[in-house]
């Protein structure tokens, strides 16, 4: 059967720093290779606040914004295989093409097919799926899961097992898996292994999970928000700390209480001067720091050359370095096999109606992840 154009509840950003507005909008039929999906739940990690800020210079408005959803396939576009109507997935903000060279090097997660596209808020088209009363609406990252009905390329999505609870396993759509797959695919932290978090947001708490899982030996997670420390404390962090508590940078304070350093830092947070306290508390020789955190535009980050010279490695993650379509759904499988927990991050839940809520929690510090649910 052909699938029609369907309405749509969906959270729109009309422009930044505005709160976004509920609105019925008209999502398309998917177009050959392309999937309409039913969202039933996402997170709101805090990409999606710093697009909405302004500060992401590829930000573009009036865009449906959106990124860690899960949810149900309702029709598929000519030529789909790979997913069916009933399926369960996860929306990809990196997708797997499985044909660029960056899918073939072996090296990246990185999939480059319809990035061009997909950072102008487009379908590979060069169009969108959403509008209101004709007016054109942009899509985000590819996903757009602030939207009930949203389309996506099939290659931005990962089948996953059905009997997986979607309001928890949204999550694995951005914030937990990031941060695992940044300790155990970019930085391969070992047992015995010293790892200092910079930040503990949802990202930060999934590294410190990663890093409980790997084995590291002393696990030091740093924030300015106290209130984070117990959940960080259970998860694995072994001592938290705060830099206000400090009149010497936190560089300093870290390097001595670990002999020198640690094997492995991340920074959570988008701060370029957390980033260079992040590479400045690894060892001398081999300690290496991984920047998870989205920084705004202009923003560049510094340190002195020397610290790179005596071994410090500088390195970036984007989502973990996972590959979604081959990789996401065995995270799926390790959680709903008691590997680790989601419930822990989901401090609150809530109706689409109150997503500027969800924001407003984010910037006061109470919360860890919301997650928006379609039925409530
Ligand atoms: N690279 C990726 O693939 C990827 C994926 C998801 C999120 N991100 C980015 O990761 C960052 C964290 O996301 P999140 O959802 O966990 O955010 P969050 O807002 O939930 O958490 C950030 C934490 O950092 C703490 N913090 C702020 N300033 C600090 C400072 N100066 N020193 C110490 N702690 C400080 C906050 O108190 C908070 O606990 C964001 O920049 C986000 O855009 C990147
Ligand atoms: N658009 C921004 C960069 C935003 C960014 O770095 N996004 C991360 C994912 S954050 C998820 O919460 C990412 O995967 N980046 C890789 C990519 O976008 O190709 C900018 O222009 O600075
Ligand atoms: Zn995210
Ligand atoms: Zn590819």
């Amino acid at each position: 059967m052909t699938a029609s154009v369907l309405k749509s509840r969906a959270a729109v950003a009309w422009g930044a720093g505005k709160p976004l507005t509920i609105e019925t909008v008209d999502v398309a039929p998917p177009k050959a290779g392309e999937v309409r999906v039913r969202i039933v739940a996402t997170g709101v990690c805090h990409t999606d606040a710093f697009t909405l800020s302004g500060d992401d210079p590829e930000g573009i408005f009036p865009a449906i914004l959106g990124h860690e959803g899960a949810g149900i396939v309702e029709s598929v576009g000519e030529g789909v295989t790979s997913v069916q109507v009933g399926d369960h997935v996860i929306p990809l903000y990196t997708p797997e093409c499985g044909e660029c060279k960056f899918c073939k090097s072996g090296k990246t997660n990185l999939c480059q097919k319809i990035r061009e596209t997909q950072g102008k808020g487009l379908m590979p088209d060069g169009t969108t799926r959403f509008s209101i009363d004709g007016q054109p609406i942009y899509h985000y990252m590819g996903t757009s899961t602030f939207s009930e009905y949203t389309v996506l390329p099939e290659i931005s999505l990962a089948k996953i097992n059905p009997e997986a609870p979607l309001e928890e396993v949204c999550l694995l759509g951005c914030g937990v898996t990031t941060g695992m797959g940044a300790v155990s695919n970019t930085a391969k932290v070992e047992p015995g292994d010293t790892v200092a978090v910079f930040g503990l947001g949802g990202i930060g708490l999934s590294v410190i999970i990663g890093a409980a899982m790997a084995g590291a030996g002393r696990i030091i997670a740093i924030d300015i928000n106290e209130s984070k420390f117990e959940l960080a404390r259970k998860l694995g962090a072994t001592d938290c700390i705060n830099p206000k508590d400090y009149d010497k940078s936190i560089q300093e304070v870290i390097v001595e209480m670990t002999d020198g350093g640690v094997e492995y830092s991340f920074e959570c947070i988008g701060n370029v001067h957390v980033m260079r306290s992040a590479l400045e508390c690894c060892h001398k020789g081999w300690g290496e720091s991984v920047i998870i955190g989205v920084a705004g535009a202009g923003q560049e980050i510094s340190t002195r050359p020397f610290q790179l010279v005596t071994g410090r490695v500088w390195r970036g993650s984007a989502f973990g370095g996972v590959k979604g379509r081959s990789q996401l759904p065995e995270y799926v499988e390790r959680y709903m096999n008691g590997e680790f927990k989601l419930d822990d991050f989901i401090t609150h839940t809530m109706s689409l109606d109150d997503i500027n809520d969800a924001f407003d929690l984010m910037h006061e510090g109470k919360s860890i992840r919301t997650v928006i649910h379609y039925n409530k």
